[in-house]
């Protein structure tokens, strides 16, 4: 899909196709579409971006708090969103040994404890020992801090999703 058939996309088939670009925040998608018409695909996500910097901190919190757990209850009910299945199958999550599992659950908690988010980094830049590694390092950091870097971590799974979108299977589906 080039970027002029998405601005062509009615606001109906432009959530559905890129609702989830941001974790379970159909709303962003459905915000931007009035943006049109973009001129690339980095202007789309810039557009995306925009919007998230212009909330304030509780939903920016609020963003976060739509991300499941990394190797948490949505993996192993199989509750995942497609996309998310996919990045964290990618870095390993499917596939903890005991021990790791125990470590990283313990340390989603203490970090949601201290926060009241959610833990979130893009799994499709980062292995498993990476992933808890930063997950250890950063439940000491000031809340603010991990606001904002939860919120980097957001942009770089919606690129990658919005890339995944337009350079491959998203062509195939208008
Ligand atoms: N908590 C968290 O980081 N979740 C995620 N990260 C990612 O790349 N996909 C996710 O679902």
């Amino acid at each position: 899909m080039d970027i002029s058939a998405v601005n062509a996309l009615s606001y109906e088939d432009f959530v559905n196709t890129f609702g989830n670009v941001v974790e379970k925040c159909p709303v962003i998608t459905a915000a931007v579409w009035s943006k049109r018409p973009f001129v690339s695909l980095n202007a789309l996500e810039a557009a995306i971006s925009d919007f998230i910097d212009e909330l304030p901190k509780s939903g920016k919190e609020g963003i976060l708090r739509c991300h499941p757990d990394l190797a948490g209850r949505d993996l192993q009910r199989g509750t995942l969103t497609r996309e998310s299945r996919r990045e964290q199958a990618g870095a390993g999550m499917d596939a903890l040994t005991s021990g790791e599992a125990e470590r990283m659950a313990r340390l989603n908690e203490e970090y949601k404890k201290r926060f009241g988010f959610p833990f979130v980094i893009c799994a499709r830049m980062n292995d498993k020992a990476n992933i808890l590694l930063q997950l250890s390092e950063r439940c000491q950091n000031e809340r603010a801090v991990e606001r904002a870097r939860g919120i980097e971590e957001v942009k770089k799974i919606c690129r990658l999703r919005l890339q995944s979108l337009l350079l491959t299977d998203g062509a195939n589906k208008l």
